[in-house]
């Protein structure tokens, strides 16, 4: 694992969104097309809003989310709609965006569409993710029901999980669909994550599922 400290939030996020524009930049000149997938929640907002004004080659670009809560856009936990207000907007606004939600009672019903819209885009140029104080990533929680068949090799690449820490049920990408990101990084903030970071190296898997995605992510971090 590499880890970045930064002298303040402002300096994280504008180095982290010059990274990732220039990663994906690589992955446009080279192949013609790439693909980022990014967390929802309340740490990338700044993260987005800068990489929603950079000048790339957003149309051949696919955005997704790492995982979605199982609420329609009208809601405010929808990180669907964060995407819709953060980052497709301005010149980023031509992106593609790879659906994780569709109008269903429960995710298990749209697994297989969902996988569908997604596996053309795999796999991952540029991945970020966030991470919670217990640990999980994505939207694999330690106690999940679900998280030994989502941190498995063989695990397709979407699960819906329910875990009671997440609230409603989930949709996430597993372990090996994040694990075959080209680039990983991991963007967290305040001293409970950092400690928490540090903890889950030396817990097993089950415990701290960030370590699915550890030694090979860098870390951005800052008070
Ligand atoms: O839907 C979600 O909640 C996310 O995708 C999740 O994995 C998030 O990245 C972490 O929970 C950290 O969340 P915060 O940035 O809000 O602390």
């Amino acid at each position: 694992m590499d880890f970045v400290s930064y002298p303040d939030a402002e300096m994280m996020y504008l180095a982290l969104a010059k990274q990732i524009a220039s990663e994906l930049g690589a992955f446009l000149r080279r192949d013609g097309h790439a693909s980022l997938c990014v967390p929802g929640g309340t740490t990338p907002g700044p993260v987005f809003d800068t990489l929603s004004g950079v000048d790339l080659d957003w149309p051949n670009v696919a955005v997704f989310l790492n995982d979605e809560r199982w609420v329609p856009e009208s809601s405010s936990r929808s990180n669907t709609r964060l995407l819709r207000e953060r980052l497709l907007r301005g010149p980023a606004a031509k992106a593609q965006l790879v659906p994780l939600y569709a109008p269903a009672d429960q995710p298990e019903e749209m697994l297989e569409a969902l996988s569908a819209g997604l596996k053309p885009h795999l796999p991952i140029s540029v991945l970020l993710l966030g991470m919670g104080a217990d640990m999980h990533t994505a939207s694999l929680f330690p106690g999940a029901d679900l998280l030994e068949q989502a941190l498995a090799p063989d695990a397709p690449l979407l699960m819906a999980l329910r875990a009671e820490a997440a609230g409603e049920p989930r949709i996430t990408l597993s372990a090996p669909a994040l694990k075959s990101a080209f680039h990983t990084h991991i963007l967290i903030k305040g001293p409970e994550k950092r400690a928490a970071l540090e903890r889950a190296q030396s817990l097993s898997i089950t415990e701290a599922p960030v370590r699915a995605v550890l030694d090979v992510a860098t870390v951005h971090w800052t008070e």
